[in-house]
């Protein structure tokens, strides 16, 4: 017994030295990625920009080069400013790449650290992604599904005939009725009022607030978590409380509201119901079922609905290209029936247009951060286990070294002749790296697609003239990990007689 401590005690001791060393051995030989220089304690804290920080990063990227080290009160923030490093660290060293940071107000303290997009690398994560994958992992079973997409974008396309004007409300509505429809079978009926849509609306906003990095002083300082609501000053930890309320209802409302259908034998055909099924369930199984349900939810609503967006904007200074694409429908799909999902191969100009739309409008300009769980030498690098890897997605889309004239809106770089090959889909990086890559992807794409095609199939988008002259958007993206387009005004009318009937007679 005495010698079994012994040995166990020696064992330990080797393998902690060995850990040091090699620490200290990686370290000693490779030096950080090069970076601004910080100073000391508060590193580059102060450098950090508040706003559109993917902008700095790409200037940076310009001195430093396409990797770069930044570090904030001691935490290490290694920014990929070339996709090349992206796909060789975050893709093929996907296993020691795949973990989170701590997001201490929105993760910890509302609670969305248990869900499946913040949720740390264990096996709760491993569930979500075999439930995800289960449900949605391949384009034929988001193709199972396209009575629900054509259905919905049937309302969409109604509700943009009857208020235009209110285009940017339609599109959130849309991708919010697709999620709720194929999280928990719900279909919303007059949204405005509709109690379920307004709850997950509010779950989702108070997530955008939260997530932000740098908002609340708590996520710079974890200290401050310990600080109790009554004490003066502290309305984030009041507001804290509020919103984890808030993501409890938004849990458990709909979920329960799927189980009671499918206890009735009402239930329509969706995630919760394909996957509980009539089987008890333990609450561990459960748990995990309502997050990957609600993951649907936030992960889904706001991403898509900031596509569409995004679609409108290059439309409405893309007019020329505009007109190419409604020739394409016309001649593929006539004006008197609406696209589907299995007129898409034959739609090779629509299809390299939305691509250039994904390239020229990053949306999510910076994804998602992953966290290293060990130091890595990567390129002659020394990357500090636990350190936040940053890709930046904004800048893949203008790199020279991937996209000819990358400030050219040109959809026929997509499209491959003879005499060139297509340049990289921006699909390939958008949608994320490694083992972390958004599992909606095939649901987002299908979505996307088949709501820009029929909008343009029924439309035209056009800008605002005034005293003759046409007014573009800026074309500029607000703040937010989800970034979407500022408010802007286009001109959106049907495109003949025949094209608005179809709609009305939906
Ligand atoms: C155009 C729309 C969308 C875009 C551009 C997008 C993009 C992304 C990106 C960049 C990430 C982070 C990947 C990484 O960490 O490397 C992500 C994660 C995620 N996305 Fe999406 N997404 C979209 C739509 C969707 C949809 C429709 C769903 C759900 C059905 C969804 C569910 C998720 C989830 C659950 C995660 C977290 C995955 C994890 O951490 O393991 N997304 N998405």
């Amino acid at each position: 017994m005495h010698e079994n401590a012994i040995v166990l005690f020696l064992t330990g001791l080797v393998s902690l030295s060995i850990f040091f060393y090699k620490r200290r051995f990686k370290s000693a030989l490779a030096p950080l990625p090069p970076g601004p220089r910080g100073l000391p304690l508060l590193g580059n804290a102060l450098h950090l920009p508040p706003s559109r920080p993917w902008e700095t990063f790409a200037q940076w990227g310009k001195i430093y080069g396409g990797i770069l080290y930044l570090n904030a009160f001691g935490k290490s923030i290694v920014v990929l400013n070339d996709v090349n490093y992206a796909f060789d660290i975050l893709d093929k060293k996907s296993r020691i790449y795949n973990d989170r940071p701590k997001m201490m107000m929105a993760g910890q303290l509302v609670g969305w650290g248990e869900g499946p997009a913040l949720i740390h690398f264990c096996d709760t994560w491993v569930e979500y992604r075999k439930l995800f994958s289960q449900f949605m992992g391949t384009r034929a079973k988001v193709y199972a599904f396209d009575s629900v997409l054509q259905e919905e974008t049937n309302v969409l396309l109604k509700r943009i005939l009857n208020k235009s004007e209110d285009w940017t409300e339609h599109s959130r509505k849309f991708t919010g009725a697709i999620v709720l429809r194929l999280a928990y079978g719900y279909q919303t009926k007059n949204d405005d009022d509709d109690a379920l849509v307004k709850l997950v609306n509010d779950a989702m906003d108070q997530f955008s607030e939260t997530v932000t990095s740098g908002a609340f002083l708590v996520d710079i300082f974890p200290l401050l978590q310990y600080v109790p609501e009554w004490f003066p000053g502290a309305e984030w930890k009041r507001k804290a409380s509020r919103y984890r309320n808030t993501l409890r209802e938004m849990l458990n409302v709909p979920y329960d509201w799927a189980k009671e259908q499918i206890a009735s034998g009402a239930a329509r055909p969706c995630f919760v119901s394909s996957l509980l099924g009539g089987e008890k369930r333990t609450a561990k199984e459960e748990h995990i079922l309502k997050w990957a349900a609600a993951g649907i939810y936030s992960g889904g609503a706001d991403t898509t609905a900031a596509g569409i967006e995004s679609f409108f904007l290059a439309m409405t200074v893309q007019t020329s290209h505009q007109k190419i694409a409604h020739a394409e429908i016309d001649s593929v799909v006539g004006q008197d029936r609406l696209p589907t999902l299995a007129d898409r191969a034959r739609l090779p100009y629509f299809e390299a247009l939305l691509t250039e739309v994904l390239r020229t409008h990053q949306f999510i300009p910076l994804g998602l951060p992953h966290v290293a769980i060990e130091d890595d030498v990567h390129d002659g690098y020394f990357i500090p286990k636990g350190s936040m890897v940053i890709t930046n997605n904004w800048q893949y889309c203008k790199d020279p070294n991937i996209y000819k004239s990358p400030d050219l809106f040109s959809p026929e770089r997509f499209l491959a002749t003879e005499a060139h090959t297509s340049e990289t889909d921006p699909r390939n990086f958008m949608f994320g790296f490694g083992r972390r890559t958004c599992p909606g992807v095939h649901l987002a794409d299908a979505s996307l697609w088949l709501a820009c095609v029929s909008i343009l199939a029924t439309f035209d988008i056009c800008p605002v003239m005034k005293e003759g002259k046409p007014i573009f958007p800026s074309g500029k993206y607000m703040d937010g990990s989800i970034s979407h387009p500022e408010p802007f005004e286009c001109i959106i009318k049907p495109r003949s007689e025949a094209t608005a009937t179809l709609i009305q007679v939906l």
